[in-house]
Parts: C-alpha cells; sequence; structure tokens
C-alpha cells in the first residue's frame, strides 16, 4: 500500500537568515556593560544582526551610541558581557585567546582611519608584513594580487612617505586583504582623506564587495562611519542609538541617511 508521507511531516524549521551563503558576522543577543568606579555604562544592550556574506554594510550613530563597541566585539577584540558573536560560522565565546587570535588573522581585516603602515618598508612589505610576524612566508603571487585589486600594482617598490593619503590607504587595504578574509572590518577609512581620495577608496570598497575574483560572494565589509556619503556607498546603514540598532536603511542617497541621523542626534 502507498502512503502519502509528505502529510504526516513537520514542515521545515524556517532558516535563520535567507537562503544562500551563510552570514559572515552574527550578533545575537549582544550586550556589552562597562563598570568603573563611577558607575556602569550599557554600551551595547541586546544588539542582534546578521552581517550577510558578500554585503557591504555601514553603522552610523551618535556619538557614544556604541559603533565602536559594536565594531570591536564584532572583531573579537573585546568579549561581549551577554550574547553571542560568530564569524565564519565559528562562535567566538567558546575560542581561547590564541584560537581567537589565529580566527582574526585568517577571516578578519582591519582598516583604520590612520593607515598604520611602516615608513621604513615599501608597500609590497607593509603588505607581506602581517604574514611575516605570523612566522610565514609571504607569497609573492597573494601579496601582488592584493596590490592588484586596489589598484597599485606598480607601486609595491614605494614607501608610504612616497605615496598620497589615499594611496596609502589602498595598501592598508591591500595589507587587509591579503589573508582573503572573510570580513573587512573598516573604521572610519576616509575619515583622514579628502573628498577625492575618499571617494576612489569607497569606490574600491564598493567594488571590492561587487567583484569577486571567482564564483563566492563578494567581500564582506562592516564599516562605521559619520559621513552619509560613505555610508551612501553601503547596501545597507544600521543606526545605533543608545546601544540599540534604532533603524536600517537599504542603498541610501546622502541626503536621506542625513535625514535619518539628524533624528537620531541628541537636540541640544
Ligand atoms: N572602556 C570603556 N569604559 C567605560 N565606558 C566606555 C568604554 N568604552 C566605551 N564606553 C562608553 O560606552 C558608550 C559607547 O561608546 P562607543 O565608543 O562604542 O561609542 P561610539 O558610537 O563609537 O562613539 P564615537 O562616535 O564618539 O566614537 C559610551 O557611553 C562610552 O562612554
Amino acid at each position: 500500500m502507498l502512503v502519502d508521507m509528505t502529510v504526516t511531516l513537520a514542515p521545515a524549521l524556517p532558516a535563520p537568515w535567507p537562503p544562500g551563503p551563510p552570514p559572515a558576522v552574527v550578533l545575537d543577543g549582544v550586550t556589552r556593560t562597562y563598570r568603573s568606579r563611577s558607575g556602569t555604562v550599557d554600551a551595547l544592550r541586546g544588539v542582534s544582526h546578521a552581517f550577510a556574506a558578500g554585503t557591504f554594510t555601514a553603522i552610523m550613530g551618535p556619538s557614544g551610541s556604541g559603533k565602536s563597541t559594536l565594531m570591536q566585539i564584532a572583531a573579537g577584540l573585546d568579549r561581549p558581557t551577554r550574547g553571542r558573536v560568530s564569524v565564519a560560522e565559528t562562535d567566538l565565546s567558546g575560542l581561547s585567546r590564541t584560537a581567537l587570535t589565529k580566527l582574526r588573522r585568517e577571516a578578519m581585516g582591519f582598516v583604520f582611519q590612520q593607515y598604520n603602515l611602516l615608513d621604513a618598508l615599501t608597500a609590497y612589505d607593509n603588505v607581506a608584513l602581517p604574514a611575516r610576524l605570523a612566522g610565514r612566508l609571504p607569497h609573492r603571487a597573494a601579496v601582488v594580487g592584493a596590490l592588484e585589486q586596489v589598484g597599485l600594482h606598480g607601486l609595491a617598490r614605494r614607501r608610504p612617505p612616497e605615496l598620497s593619503g589615499g594611496q596609502q590607504q589602498r595598501v592598508a587595504i591591500a595589507r587587509a586583504l591579503h589573508a582573503r578574509p572573510a570580513v573587512l572590518f573598516a573604521d572610519e577609512p576616509t575619515g583622514a582623506l579628502d573628498r577625492h581620495a575618499g571617494r576612489d577608496v569607497l569606490e574600491l570598497l564598493r567594488g571590492l564587495v561587487d567583484a569577486p575574483a571567482t564564483d563566492t560572494p563578494g567581500q564582506t565589509v562592516v564599516m562605521v562611519t559619520h559621513d552619509p556619503l560613505a555610508a551612501s556607498y553601503a547596501d545597507s546603514v544600521l543606526f545605533l542609538a543608545d546601544g540599540r540598532i534604532v533603524g536600517q536603511m537599504e542603498r541610501s542617497d546622502p541626503a536621506q541617511i542625513s535625514a535619518r541621523m539628524a533624528e537620531l542626534e541628541p537636540t541640544p
């Protein structure tokens, strides 16, 4: 006798995120409380968010809203008081300090407002430095490939003082990309650049997300910024206020982002 089994099966549980590759970074109920003699501060209060692989997210919010804390915790540089974080499908809460350092080195890249390059080294050697510090022999093709990705292949032998600010930031991005990280964290990457150089860097970041060299998703980028123009290059803008995510906008223009920010700024 034939039995239709389908009617007896329970419906599949909904996935916690859309079909496709798993998110690059997941924050689940993250709270961070700082305690000091002067009292306690809840810098993050139950933040949950999945940063989809191959997307560019900007994080904005008034001063003190928790942007840096969120970035530090997502990058495993700080631990949540409550909640969990996973990067590249690895739960950070269970990792030893050594394992966390290894994951950071292999799965995360960092770009800051200050480029943090060594003036005595060429662009090539600056990109190769993290691998050398980790005791590995840098692969020439990978270093050259990272410099090509940021459009600086021809300048590999220049030292930072012989490069413009925008070019130095590109070297810093190449250094961050060299290990092919699952996620690139950028903290005000255009903060020290003039408008023109800032745009070039944002177009570069946008291009890394849009144009993967292989059939895997493009680069995942998470960027903290105060600048609505910078945020307009992102797929999605997350707005923080008082330690909580209070809004999200998709592919918005600088005027829309400024208007949302103005609503969040405390009135004088
Ligand atoms: N180490 C710390 N000890 C105590 N309080 C802290 C510490 N770090 C941050 N805070 C507090 O946590 C809150 C969030 O700080 P955070 O630096 O994450 O904000 P932010 O949005 O990045 O601010 P900004 O835009 O000014 O850089 C603030 O009230 C801040 O004073």
